[in-house]
């Protein structure tokens, strides 16, 4: 790396649309989802024109987070339908859809590739005794499954985003098989553009009764996953969940590079605000980092984007030199 990229950190402008909240998983530190049947779904027209009123705001990435729909419910083709046709509508009007809207069908997955151009799933953890706590009411969270999708996602060569969520029960040991796991895995597709380190962060609405991760402990996490995760991967952190601006100094000091999307609203960790990018940066610069927005998908990728997604690379990057570096 050349002097003037190391100290740089990076994080994407993004805007989150949520298609439904409801949710057939119970995973007991959620804050986000409902019961199914019980939120009613985002409409096409909503989402147009709170497009239109992000196209003059400095924002690129369209982040799609859903709560999810069982896959052999009838309504599941329904589900699918509107969260192509989000991404196909974000598309359309000038921005970069990321979609993570749980596991999905393989063919689900090659059909999101021509409409985003990148997606996202947390493996959580690897460790199948969570499937008696935290995620007994969770069938998508079965380890096999999420690797399954991670997996897939090489096969079909989508730029893609993963991590661990730390402090919902699991060892030391269970941390790093779950990145020895990610790194065998972006070592046989190379498909992996970063892994978010996410600090469990009670809410209000959950029923996981445990205390946040201990923030003390993430600089040290992610230096050892510096070391398990090849290089060409980079490290993310939130930085609404890492309350004090020394820890998240430690964070950067330890190896991670990206603090990933911004949006007004956190959907997932509604109870932490983010602070505000100018907020940010000056946390940042007196300790040398320059922040610098990002795109959705990392440059290395470029080549794998098809038809009218590489195109729409474009645009924005001949709009906004900024997001070249
Ligand atoms: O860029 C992404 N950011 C993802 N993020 C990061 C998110 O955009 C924010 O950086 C954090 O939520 C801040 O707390 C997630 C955050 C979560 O809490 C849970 C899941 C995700 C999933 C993604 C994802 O797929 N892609
Ligand atoms: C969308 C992602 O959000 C993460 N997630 C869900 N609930 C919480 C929480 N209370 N604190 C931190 N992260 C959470 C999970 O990792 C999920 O995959
Ligand atoms: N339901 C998906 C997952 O847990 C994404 C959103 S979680 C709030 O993987
Ligand atoms: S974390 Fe995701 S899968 Fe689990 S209940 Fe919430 S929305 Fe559903």
């Amino acid at each position: 790396m050349s002097p003037s990229t190391q100290n740089i950190v990076t994080y994407s402008p993004a805007y989150t649309l949520v298609p439904t909240y409801e949710c057939f998983n119970r995973c007991t530190y959620c804050n986000f989802r409902t019961d199914p049947g019980k939120s009613p779904w985002l409409t096409i027209a909503d989402s147009k024109s709170i497009l239109q009123q992000l196209q003059s705001q400095n924002i690129c990435e369209i982040l799609i987070l859903s709560g999810e729909v069982h896959p052999l419910s009838s309504r599941r083709e329904d589900w699918f339908k509107l969260i192509y046709d989000l991404c196909a509508l974000a598309l359309s009007m000038g921005f970069l859809p990321h979609t993570n809207a749980g596991p999905l069908s393989f063919t689900e997955m090659q059909k999101l590739k021509n409409v985003n151009v990148s997606m996202g799933l947390m493996l959580e953890q690897l460790t199948p005794k969570l499937l008696n706590t935290v995620h007994r009411h969770a069938p998508s969270k079965l380890p096999q499954l999420r690797l399954q999708q991670l997996q897939w996602a090489g096969e079909l060569q989508i730029p893609f985003t993963t991590g661990l969520l730390l402090g919902i029960g699991e060892t030391e040991e269970d941390w790093w098989e779950g990145l020895a796991a990610i790194s065998d895995l972006h070592h046989r597709y190379q498909h992996i553009q970063e892994v978010i380190l996410q600090p469990h962060s009670p809410g209000s609405q959950q029923t996981f009764d445990a205390e946040a991760f201990n923030p003390l402990q993430l600089p040290e996490v992610i230096a050892k996953a510096r070391e398990i995760l090849p290089a060409d991967i980079t490290i993310q952190i939130p930085p609404n969940l890492v309350k004090d601006e020394g820890w998240l100094l430690a964070c950067l000091d330890a190896g991670a590079r990206d603090l990933g999307a911004i949006s007004p609203k956190d959907e997932v960790n509604p109870d932490y605000p983010h602070l505000q990018e100018q907020r940010l940066r000056e946390i940042l610069q007196p300790a040398g980092w320059e922040l610098i927005p990002r795109l959705p998908v990392y440059n290395q990728f470029n080549g794998w984007l098809v038809g009218e997604l590489a195109a729409a690379l474009r645009t924005p990057l001949e709009d906004a030199n900024f997001y070249r570096k």
